[in-house]
């Protein structure tokens, strides 16, 4: 696994690089910038947001003591293959400083000064250690190696709202590091995160006009677009159409799918499974026809309840109605049938598994018209009649019922 980055140094001419800075900035809706702002507003909310950079949002401190205690962050730093995440240090305003004070960084970031003071580094950095403590918001230093030297590369952040169940994400990356990936890693590594240990329903994302690298970004990680808005911005003094991006849990793990069944494997007396329908047709006088089965047939001579064989694909109910019209020609709706019993009973090369109904309404008059030979039966006569020893059972279960 390839832990260390191997990034070129800066080009020497600016001309040469890309145009477009890999940024987003958190934010809360995809709405017009007036109701952002009367958003933002109500909720204390500075406007725009460009949440990794900016001033910090409580009034600065006049005079801090030298040795101001910074406030204790314990956080597992988040790995990948090729970056590390981790809280910012009072240590990383120096190469913060580098690599955000530049025009083509800053340009898509609202909220971002430029020139950037390098005081305001120190002051973000301090703020983000109190907020990650708070459990408000994650800026993350993205970091790489070469060799032993950790390098910072970028900050990937994101902040919750009050509910806590939205966040925000925000992303950049040093100039000197576009088009190596590290937006997508960093940023999807986050959000994975966030999803998998915060009680998280959405994150947010927004992407100036223009910057088709961040929207790429988003995109790869599963975000999807969903409204534009406007934002102003302290950046360039102007107002900036922004691509409004959200990603819910499923959409950056996928949604579970049920599992498939598993074919169970076959038992060692595993027998062809014979699916049956019959029928149980009862008269005003409460008789029960009985269909003999002609020879010819197996069972032949043994007096059975009318139906046959489901087939492919078929409900009972269909199969019935087929059979009932096929053997004896009468005409009966599902409407019409009424599950009574079963009937499961091994035959020693098969297994018949046979649902009987009972019904009360049909059209037509019961004529066999497969040779066989159809008779009325009262329920306490039915024991009189030889049947398949399947149908054994069902017969006490009639008797009582009718
Ligand atoms: N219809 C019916 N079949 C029964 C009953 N009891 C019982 O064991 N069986 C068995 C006998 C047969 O093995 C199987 C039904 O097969 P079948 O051959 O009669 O079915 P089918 O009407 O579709 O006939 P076929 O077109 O295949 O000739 O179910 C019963 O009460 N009614």
């Amino acid at each position: 696994m390839n832990t260390q980055l191997h990034f070129p140094s800066p080009p020497a001419c600016p001309a040469r690089v890309a145009r477009r800075p890999a940024c987003v900035h958190p934010c809360a809706a995809p709405v017009a910038c007036a109701t952002l702002r009367a958003r933002k507003a109500d909720r204390g909310d500075p406007i725009p947001t460009t949440e990794p950079l900016k001033r910090p949002r409580r009034a600065p401190r006049k005079i801090k003591p030298a040795a101001a205690p910074v406030a204790e962050v314990t956080f597992e730093p988040l790995k990948t293959e090729r970056l590390t995440l981790r809280p910012l240090k009072p240590d990383d305003a120096e190469s913060m400083h580098r690599l955000i004070n530049d025009w083509e960084v800053t340009r898509t970031l609202a909220e971002v000064p430029y020139p950037y003071p390098r005081s305001l580094a120190d002051e973000w950095i301090e703020t983000t250690i109190e907020e990650l403590a708070a459990g408000d918001a994650w800026h993350l230093a993205i970091t790489g190696h070469e060799g032993e030297r950790e390098m910072l590369i970028g900050v990937v952040g994101l902040r919750l709202d009050k509910s806590g169940r939205t966040g925000r994400l925000g992303y950049w990356v040093g100039r000197a590091y576009w088009r190596h990936g590290v937006a997508t890693e960093a940023a999807k590594r986050l959000t994975s995160w966030a999803f998998a240990n915060l009680p998280l329903d959405l994150i947010t994302a927004e992407v100036t006009e223009g910057n088709e690298p961040s929207r790429a970004v988003l995109r790869r990680i599963g975000f999807r677009q969903v409204g534009i808005g406007m934002r102003a911005s302290v950046t360039t003094g102007q107002e900036h159409m922004v691509t409004v991006f959200e990603a819910t849990r499923d959409d950056v793990f996928g949604r579970i799918e049920p599992p498939k069944p598993e074919p169970a494997p076959p038992a060692d007396d595993a027998k062809p499974m014979l699916l049956v329908v019959a029928c149980a047709l009862v008269d005003i006088d409460q008789r029960v026809l009985l269909a003999r089965r002609p020879e010819g047939k197996k069972m032949a001579g043994l007096w059975e309840f009318p139906g046959g064989k489901i087939r492919p694909g078929e409900t009972p109910e269909a199969a019935l109605i087929r059979e009932l019209k096929e053997e004896i020609g009468i005409d009966v709706a599902a409407t019409c049938l009424a599950p009574f019993a079963f009937a499961s009973h091994d035959y020693g090369t098969f297994h018949l598994l046979m649902p009987l109904f009972i019904c009360r309404r049909w059209k037509g008059t019961p004529t066999p018209l497969e040779n066989q030979t159809l008779t009325w039966v009262r329920a306490t006569k039915l024991t009189d009649y030889e049947m398949p020893p399947a149908d054994k059972p069902l017969i006490p279960l009639l008797r009582d019922f009718l």
